[in-house]
């Protein structure tokens, strides 16, 4: 007998060879989708009669910084350096490991709330995201926050404890968890620090998050620094290669597209939270006409503010539209690969797509909405239309999170008030 049997439902696979079923069912088993078709004469101990509904893969975010909830809304309308250096860092200073446990509990919630079934972290006290990522069901690919500024002995400090938690979390939760080492930009951190931490990934066989050109002044200060931009220094570094996820990418020349494309890196656009920094618009339609794999990221929730795939989806799509003053670019299906297929690709995962085998990450998205109403085509449906808060069904590693708006896995009450105070005893300290 099967575990789940999703059933009625319009499957979008997004697998290139089998496309979608108007009315099919979705059969899981052990974790894995067992059976994709028509029918089935399968039984299982659940079953999720989906009429009226979409059934996907689960939305992978490629960035973010999930405990940064706790300040969402804290500090808006700045660029990012005085964002950073004035707003952020300092109240980070505050942060307790208990702060971080209960900002990513609510960031959990929030995900499963709106679709989210993987994501990429890097922050600190990430014992405590790995907990609330295991307390929660859902995936993730973690890594602490490296950030030297030159301070060689914070730079080895921060280093050991980056190592630590790659060998203490690697495979964790049942392999939900992975891990990742996080030098945050090639401006925060010297060239001989990123060579050691290349050295490091390499070694433990474990990928690498990084921010990259985010801003002009990065790349004004990289020039200065080196004479080079930030993708040159890496690349003579060889520290690039398809275990790097590299986030932002905002200020890249033609020939920076070639080599992270020559070298394979995964980009992790993050369009809502560069334009609320005024940082830029990545080259987006580049990079995708180029055949790179671009994934979609939130970044945290300071600069956001919220964790909502949907959002971040009709964002990209209609951003480079206008960007390039060409409609067709960034279509409605190829945004959906982003936050699928591409993203699940970035983080090694066997999911973002519905195919046999595949791990079962899975969503459930209400159809049966006025804005949703009426529907000639799903993918524009859900890049243009839906919200987060559409998805009524989120299945992860073949466990049901959430089914019909109702989160199993998390109390909902007691996570969303547990942040609220500690984001209020945090912003006190800050203060004080
Ligand atoms: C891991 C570190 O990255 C910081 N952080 C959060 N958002 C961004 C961003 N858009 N760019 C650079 N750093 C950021 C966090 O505030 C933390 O200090
Ligand atoms: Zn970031």
């Amino acid at each position: 007998m099967a575990d789940i049997i999703i059933k009625n439902a319009y499957v979008l696979t997004m697998d290139p060879d089998a496309g979608d079923l108007k009315n099919g069912t979705v059969v899981i088993e052990d974790g894995k989708i067992t059976e994709i078709g028509d029918k089935t004469k399968e039984s299982a101990d659940t079953v999720i009669d989906a009429k009226g509904s979409v059934v996907m893969p689960g939305l992978v975010n490629t960035h973010t910084h999930a405990a940064m909830t706790l300040l969402r809304g804290y500090a808006d309308d700045l660029q990012l350096a005085e964002w950073l250096e004035k707003q952020i860092w300092p109240a980070e200073a505050q942060l307790k490991a208990e702060d971080v446990y209960k900002g990513s509990l609510l960031a959990c919630l929030e995900m499963i709330k709106s679709g989210t079934t993987s994501f990429a972290d890097m922050y600190f006290f990430m014992d405590e995201t790995a907990k609330a990522v295991e307390a929660s069901g859902l995936r993730a690919s973690l890594s602490h926050g490296l950030i030297e500024l030159w301070n060689k002995e914070k730079g080895e400090a921060d280093l050991k404890e980056g190592k630590r938690f790659v060998q203490t979390w690697q495979g964790a939760a049942g392999g939900r968890i992975k891990t990742m080492y996080g030098p945050h930009a090639p401006n925060t951190c010297s060239e001989e620090f990123l060579a050691k931490v290349k050295e490091e990934a390499r070694r433990d066989g474990v990928g690498i998050h990084i921010h990259v050109l985010e801003t002009e002044a990065e790349l004004n200060a990289m020039k200065k620094r080196y004479g080079k931009c930030s993708v040159h220094l890496l690349e003579d570094l060889g520290f690039l290669g398809p275990d790097v996820l590299a986030a932002h990418c905002v200020w890249l020349s033609d020939g920076d597209i070639d080599i992270l494309r020559k070298r394979g890196v995964n980009v992790s656009h993050n369009p809502i939270s560069n334009m609320k920094l005024a940082s830029g618009i990545a080259p987006v339609y580049k990079m995708l006409e180029k055949g790179m794999n671009v994934t979609l990221g939130t970044d945290g929730c300071a600069s956001n503010n919220n964790l909502d795939l949907f959002e971040e989806m009709k964002t990209a799509a209609l951003l480079h539209k206008v960007s390039t003053g060409n409609p067709t670019a960034l279509p409605a299906r190829q945004v959906l690969e982003m936050a699928t297929v591409n993203g699940a690709k970035a983080l090694g995962t066997e999911t973002g797509m519905l195919k046999v085998g595949k791990k079962a990450d899975i969503i459930i998205v209400d159809m049966k909405k006025p804005h949703l109403t009426p529907c000639f085509d799903v993918p524009s449906h859900l890049v243009y239309s839906a919200k987060g808060s559409d998805v009524r069904t989120t299945i992860v590693d073949g466990k049901v999170l959430m089914d019909n708006y109702r989160v199993f896995a998390l109390d909902e009450e007691k996570v969303t008030e547990d942040a609220r105070k500690a984001a209020e005893e945090l912003v006190a300290r800050v203060n004080a």
